[in-house]
């Protein structure tokens, strides 16, 4: 892929027509988020340095890589009344931005809420499955490039619509610089704890616990490399959620959406990171040229210039396919984080999009939308993972636990089938414990 050339607009353009299609689409999508060996170490030295030393290595990882110079945990620390402040000093605008958001968010999560169930059969055994929440919950906000309080209401509502006991947050601040917007999110949001640190530090402090930082029980929330890397590397200690990565955005136009209302959009995920990932696909050549022209005069307007232009010149691209069908196969190909249908129709094609972390239908659906407050989560699974993972919602801050109760005639009726399978197996005590219970 190319460098980011000033002025002009430097994207990939690709074609399903052409012969070297295939492999040029292996090779745009070809990203692992935590794969590089460098940072395989460099993870591995942090968290051994936090399970082992506890608050002083954190204490000297974020004065490190943060660019602090804190000497104890206690500068680290926020309590309640800190982020109720924050709250209390924002602007109108924002602290009713901010509940209207969370109003939403939180009634969204609450329709997903899964509830224990049992049935009993005509013998009298009953069989389940009983619900309970997380006692702990760690969410990572990330903090580097740009600061998230909408991720804090996506990571803490859902923890709180499951019930989970208490929900610790952790939040990098680089250079020191506190964002008042982050804490107002946590005080509405119901987190309990606030660390002001980041990266694999945070991470390792979460799952192992420091003198501090409580340890938690499973850990969720998006972050860069080093966070996605540490979240593999303690994923058993603790659960993870998945892997969410660097933004994307797949929309697909039948070329009836304003160009400048899509160039928008592919820059609103370009503009989260260098190596986030914002592609379009159509059949209509002479729309994609229009949304090329729109992006090329939009992008001196915005703020994230350089970051949008690295991003699309090294992963975004403009894709055009012979018809529809083509596009339902490229869109369930690289199974995005985003889908936008820019169609007119976008129910009809509903039923043939498989993997998506979310579906955004019709061209008044802004993907920013969701990012903010249309209610659904907007922690997605990324690079492909959609295949086999979901948005994080309520189901990740609970488990389930099997219920059986045998009657004693239930008892008698299973005990064969059990004791026949367990020497079958030469399990012998299982086979007599289950024959115990057989009735003459
Ligand atoms: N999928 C989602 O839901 C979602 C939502 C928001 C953001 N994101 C993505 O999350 C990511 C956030 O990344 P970010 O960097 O802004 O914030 P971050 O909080 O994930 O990472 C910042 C931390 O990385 C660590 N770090 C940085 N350089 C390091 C180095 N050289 N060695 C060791 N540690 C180092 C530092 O500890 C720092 O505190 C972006 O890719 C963004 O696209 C995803
Ligand atoms: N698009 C991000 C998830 O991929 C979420 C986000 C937060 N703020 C703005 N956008
Ligand atoms: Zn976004």
């Amino acid at each position: 892929m190319s460098e980011a050339s000033p002025g002009a607009l430097d994207i990939a353009r690709l074609s399903t027509a052409d012969a070297d299609f295939a492999d040029r689409l292996e090779a745009l999508l070809a990203w692992e988020g935590v794969s590089d060996d460098e940072v395989q170490h460099r993870v591995a030295e942090i968290l051994e340095a936090v399970r082992t030393r506890g608050d002083a290595a954190l204490v000297e990882y974020s004065n490190r890589f943060d660019r602090l110079s804190v000497s104890s945990m206690a500068e680290l620390t926020l309590g309640p009344e800190r982020l109720r402040q924050a709250f209390e000093g924002l602007p109108e605008a924002q602290r009713q931005a901010l509940a209207t958001a969370a109003d939403r968010v939180r009634r969204y999560h609450e329709h997903q809420k899964p509830e224990s169930w049992s049935y009993t059969e005509a013998d009298g055994t009953r069989l389940g499955q009983q619900v309970t929440p997380l006692d702990r919950a760690g969410i990572y906000v990330p903090g580097g490039k740009a600061a998230y309080p909408s991720s804090v209401l996506m990571n803490a509502l859902p923890a709180h619509v499951a019930g989970v006991g208490e929900i610790v947050m952790v939040v990098p601040t680089p250079d020191g610089v506190l964002n008042e917007l982050v804490l107002a999110a946590a005080h509405l949001a119901g987190v309990d704890h606030v660390f002001t640190v980041g990266g694999a530090q945070a991470v390792a402090a979460l799952a192992y616990g420091t003198e501090t930082v409580p340890r938690v029980d499973k850990i969720v929330g998006p972050g860069n490399i080093y966070v996605a890397t540490a979240k593999r590397a303690v994923f058993g200690q603790v659960g993870i959620d998945m892997i969410a990565g660097p933004s994307e955005i797949l929309v697909i136009s039948d070329g009836g959406t304003d160009p400048d209302w899509l160039a928008m959009d592919l820059f609103s995920q370009a503009e989260h990171d260098e190596d986030a990932q914002s592609i379009l696909v159509s059949w209509d050549d002479a729309h994609l040229e229009a949304v090329a022209a729109s992006m090329a005069r939009l992008l001196p307007t915005m703020e994230r210039e350089a970051i949008i232009r690295t991003s699309l010149a090294e992963r975004g691209a403009l894709i055009h396919c012979r018809d529809r069908a083509e596009a339902v196969a490229l869109l369930n190909r690289i199974a995005p984080e985003h889908l936008e249908l820019s169609v007119a129709d976008p129910e009809a094609w509903l039923p043939e999009v498989r993997h998506a972390g979310a579906i955004f239908m019709g061209r008044f659906t802004a993907e920013a939308l969701g990012d903010y407050c249309a209610g659904p989560n907007h922690v997605l699974p990324t690079s492909g993972t959609a295949r086999f993972s979901s948005p994080l919602g309520v189901y990740d801050f609970q488990k389930r636990s099997s219920l059986i109760e045998c009657s004693a005639e239930g008892a008698s009726g299973l005990g064969p089938t059990a004791s026949v399978l367990a020497r079958g197996e030469s399990l012998t005590a299982h086979a007599r414990s289950a024959e115990y219970r057989i009735r003459d």
